[in-house]
């Protein structure tokens, strides 16, 4: 049996080239940038008034004592106006371009207009409620790198240099499989043997959170529809998440059917709990990824965390950092098995704090709920004492 780091090297050993599309804008929200977005103009693309109020040329109008005389107003969307007279003013709305001959704008709660004249009521400095053309970025400069993950933030970004298609990283086509014969559709009543379907469920919402729709199918406990599904499965998927039927069980023929049908087993078993029975294989012809988790709820939803999610990553070239939490109980970790225990987080001065939830082993489905995620301990002599630091897989 392996261990999981060496799990996880041979996973990351095998990415696929998914490749780039073009999608419309309003359809990349969630996805990856396969392509770096620069600014086509300044931004902002003129000096942009940022108070409603009057434009003034400050030389020319402080000090002078004098009411102010209105020559015009500016608003959001006009063309540039021009002061003809250095002591008047112009009236300016917020978004409107900077007069020609003015620079500094005083906002209406500190002016008196009357009749066509404006009296200022406070002090002024030069320049003052002015957004200055290029000064957030200038023309040409890359504003989104190559691998963001695009957010309603980086849509209006985007909308804003005028991308209304955008390249962005392919989503593999994924299918989630169930197996078993307990195991009945969400709206069935069971009988007293059967159990509903949960994991194949988990698995395509957890895919729909990355813009991924996966398919999902079901296959009974014998050769033949194991087989027959599999191998239309692996023509059609990119990747097949599956869960069950992986342990040392009488109907336990996943890993058989797989090598029959000339999956490559890359390994089968890590030294880890839960998830212990994972198989992982890639079938060279269709260059089809497989992921075979063990069935109980926990263990299918830690190792789609802890395989598939940094494979993704890996075959999207997209660089993902681990994080850690503070311990907040002592464990025991004794060899040979890494641990991957639920816990709920909390965040304290900066500092994610982590306990143990409680839980009725892997099978136990509604813990994940509890949980915010996984904490990973290695196998150690010494106990992971209260304070440490140690490395957190978040579901949330
Ligand atoms: N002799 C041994 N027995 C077992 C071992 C072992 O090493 N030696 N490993 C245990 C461990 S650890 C796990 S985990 C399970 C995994 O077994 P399988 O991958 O073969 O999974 P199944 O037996 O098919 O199912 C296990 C459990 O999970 C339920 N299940 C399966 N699929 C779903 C689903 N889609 N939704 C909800 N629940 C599901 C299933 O009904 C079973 O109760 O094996 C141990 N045994
Ligand atoms: O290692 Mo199995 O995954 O308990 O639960």
């Amino acid at each position: 049996m392996i261990t999981f780091k060496e799990a996880l090297n041979r996973v990351l050993e095998h990415p696929l080239d998914l490749g780039n599309e073009l999608v419309p804008l309003m359809q990349s929200n969630g996805r990856y940038l396969a392509e770096p977005i620069y600014a086509d103009r300044d931004f902002p693309p003129f000096n942009r008034v940022t108070k409603d109020g009057i434009a003034i040329n400050f030389d020319g109008a402080i000090g002078t004592g004098e009411k102010l005389q209105v020559e015009g107003v500016a608003s959001a969307g006009m063309k540039q106006l021009s002061l003809v007279d250095d002591k008047n003013c112009i009236e300016v709305m917020t978004g409107a371009v900077l007069p020609k001959n003015t620079d500094t704008v005083i906002m209406y709660e500190h002016l008196t207009i009357d009749e066509g004249f404006a009296v200022i009521n406070k002090e002024v400095t030069k320049g003052q409620n002015v957004h200055y053309k290029g000064s957030d970025e200038s023309q040409g400069t890359q504003v989104l790198s190559k691998g963001t993950l695009i957010t309603p933030s980086e849509i209006g970004v985007m909308a804003s240099v005028g991308k209304p298609k955008v390249l962005v990283k392919k989503v593999p086509k994924v299918c989630s499989i169930a197996t078993g014969n307990e195991l009945v559709d969400i709206h069935v009543s069971p009988e007293p043997h059967q159990i509903r379907k949960s994991n194949s469920v988990t698995m395509l919402s957890s895919l729909s959170n990355l813009g991924i729709t996966g398919s999902s199918l079901h296959l009974l406990d014998d050769k033949e529809s194991i087989e027959k599904g599999l191998s239309s499965a692996l023509k059609e998927n990119d990747v097949l998440l599956l869960s069950g039927g992986v342990s040392k069980g009488k109907f336990d023929f996943i890993p058989e059917v797989m090598e029959y049908l000339g999956v490559e087993k890359i390994f089968h078993r890590v030294a880890q709990r839960p998830g212990k029975p994972f198989w992982f294989g890639v079938h060279k012809e269709s260059k089809t990824v497989i992921f075979s988790f063990p069935g109980n709820p926990v263990s299918t939803y830690a190792n789609y965390h802890l395989y598939f999610l940094p494979w993704l990553y890996k075959s999207w070239d997209i660089k993902t950092e681990e994080r850690s939490a503070k311990l907040m109980v002592d464990l025991e970790i004794r060899p040979p098995l890494t641990r991957f225990i639920q816990v709920k987080s909390k965040w304290n001065t900066n500092c994610l704090e982590v306990t143990p939830i409680v839980e009725n082993g892997s099978g136990d489905l509604t813990s994940l709920s509890r949980a915010d995620g996984f904490i990973c301990l290695e196998p150690r002599e010494e106990v992971y004492k209260t304070g440490e630091l140690v490395r957190f897989v978040n579901i949330r």
